[in-house]
């Protein structure tokens, strides 16, 4: 049984000016991984908050890497919430490559480039679990922050389904869809057909609502 609510010598908080604008950045220590959640505006609701749980992917979000589409979705998730004047980025360590770790989720992107394979059998051919992610310290962060209920900006129905069994409300679900390019397209395309992530755009590329990779 996990530990529900956070130490006080787990958690830290300070402000922090972006070029966005001004968010309340809240560090926490969790099962072994240092997780960050950025609060943006009004946040006296507890209800409905705008709220993106990231994860971690060192090459799209530091990197730019247009073989995924993480960084542009880490970059519209933090313009929505500051557009919409208010909502929370929980920022989850410890998931890189669906959980698996850095190095191997580069030994996928070998195979997948020599060999072709997707980004499911490249895990699997590892003899890797192709998700193995654990959300259960973002529903922890949220209740600590006071959250009860979310409209999680993402287009994953595992996500919806395990933020719910950790005790927090998907009351909506915000599609959070960011325009194909040519180094990402089978990758959306596998996980639309064989992850079930909701993802029309794979077929619509052009349609010009969606944010254009860097
Ligand atoms: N194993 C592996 N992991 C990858 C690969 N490409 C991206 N990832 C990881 O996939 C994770 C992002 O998960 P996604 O399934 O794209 O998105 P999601 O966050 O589950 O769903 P959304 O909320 O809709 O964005 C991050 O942990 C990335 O590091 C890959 O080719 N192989
Ligand atoms: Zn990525």
């Amino acid at each position: 049984m996990r530990e529900e609510a956070f130490n006080d010598e787990d958690v830290a908080e300070s402000e922090l000016v972006t070029r966005r604008g001004t968010f309340r950045a809240v560090a926490f220590r969790a099962d072994g991984h240092e997780h960050m959640a950025l609060v943006y505006g009004r946040t006296g609701s507890r209800e409905d908050v705008l709220v993106r749980v990231h994860s971690e992917c060192m090459t799209g979000d530091l990197f730019g890497a247009m073989r995924c589409e993480c960084g542009d979705q880490l970059d519209a998730a933090l313009d929505r919430i500051v557009a919409e004047g208010g909502g929370i980025l929980v920022y989850l360590r410890g998931h890189e490559g669906r959980g698996i770790g850095l190095v191997a989720k580069v030994r996928t992107h070998v195979l997948q480039d020599e060999q072709g394979l997707d980004t499911l059998d490249s895990a699997t051919t590892l003899g890797l679990p192709v998700d193995v992610r654990d959300y259960s310290p973002a529903a922890r962060i949220l209740k600590h922050l006071g959250v009860a209920s979310v409209r999680l900006m993402s287009n994953n129905p595992d996500k919806v389904r395990a933020l719910e069994a950790d005790g927090i409300a998907v009351t909506a679900r915000v599609p959070h869809l960011m325009r194909p390019n040519p180094h990402n397209i089978g990758y959306l395309t596998a996980k639309r057909d064989r992850l079930g992530h909701d993802l029309p755009q794979v077929d619509q590329p052009a349609r010009s609502e969606y944010p254009t990779a860097r």
